[in-house]
């Protein structure tokens, strides 16, 4: 029986060319996907936007749409723009059961530039997709031969066509030896949980802390959000004007950095130090990056996850 592969578009500059109304470069019309004869596909669009207009609602979308499709296919690319395409990931990693190949993958360059990387991306993501060891591991980012997980992975750079990156690093790598493809894992999966969120409703906004800043639109994103995740400095730290301020707040408030790697670590008892914000309460993220510890902290909390509840699962780190 031949592969059977399902395609999902989803906008992205992958699927982009020069806008004919006039300004710039807008996604039109999904990529052909060349190089994959003896394949069953069929090809799926829900939305056709450019990844800065996707929401925790169209994720959410997505990730029924994979759950419908599964049982009737041996694996499922999503093709979707670069700016969230981490995002969507990883939304994805927490909300769908680990066996199911699902591949995502974009381009840097559109259809009308010579350095179109479209094409192989695509292909290179069908094929890790139909893998039969990539089954177990979850949903992942493929990108210039590159095989990245959901959770860890990360946009590195703005224009570079080596766009995905992160710590540690690739968990794979699929290479090419004239038609055939060669995959290569360097590590085994991990056990962990995932959620079924019914709706994706919670209000969680993002702070950027920055040297000098006396908590500047902390109280007004307290008092409109749900819950708080702030990108802090180094290991989680602050400056002192926020000790008080995360104190008082009963919603959740989790602690990321902006830095680009590394855990959360309660190390520092001056006002502001790790230590001093995970003693008022604050939530450390683990190696999660701001905007993902969002979306955990945003599936908790549509759950109706309590403070605690929501504090043992950024504990126990297992995401
Ligand atoms: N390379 C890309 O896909 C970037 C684009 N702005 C998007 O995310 O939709």
């Amino acid at each position: 029986m031949l592969p059977r592969l399902a395609l999902i578009h989803t906008g992205g500059t992958i699927a982009s060319r020069p806008n004919p109304d006039g300004l710039g470069v807008t996604p039109q019309e999904a990529p052909d996907l060349a190089g994959l004869p003896d394949t069953i596909i069929t090809e799926y669009q829900p939305f056709n936007l450019p990844s800065p207009h996707i929401t925790p609602a169209h994720m959410l979308e997505l990730a029924q749409l994979v759950a419908e499709i599964a049982p009737s296919v041996d694996g499922i690319v999503i093709t979707h723009g670069t700016d969230t395409l981490e995002e969507t990931a990883f939304f994805l990693h927490l909300t769908l059961p680990a066996h199911i190949p699902v591949v995502l993958t974009g381009s840097m360059r559109h259809a009308a530039e010579v350095s179109w990387d479209g094409p192989a991306n695509l292909l290179d993501a069908a094929q890790v997709a139909l893998c039969s060891e990539t089954r177990g591991r979850g949903p992942l980012v493929v990108f210039g031969g590159d095989i990245f997980d959901a959770r860890t992975v990360t946009k590195v750079h703005t224009s570079s066509v080596d766009a995905f990156g992160g710590y540690p690093g690739p968990i794979g790598r699929i290479d090419r030896v004239g038609e055939k493809a060669q995959v290569h894992y360097f590590a085994m999966p991990e056990p962990r949980p995932t959620y079924q969120p019914s709706h994706t409703e919670a209000k969680v906004e993002v702070l950027y802390a920055y040297a000098g800043w006396r908590g500047e639109g902390y109280a007004q994103a307290a008092a409109r959000a749900d819950g708080l995740v702030i990108a802090a400095l180094g290991t989680g730290n602050l400056p002192p004007e926020l000790l008080p301020l995360i104190a008082e707040t009963k919603k959740p408030v989790v602690i990321a950095t902006r830095t680009h790697a590394g855990p959360i670590l309660p190390v520092y008892g001056y006002a502001g130090g790790g230590a001093t914000l995970v003693e008022a309460g604050a939530i450390p993220a683990s190696f999660l990056n701001a905007h993902k510890a969002r979306l955990l902290l945003l599936v908790l909390l549509s759950l109706g996850l309590d403070v605690e509840r929501i504090r043992g699962v950024f504990g126990e780190g297992v995401f």
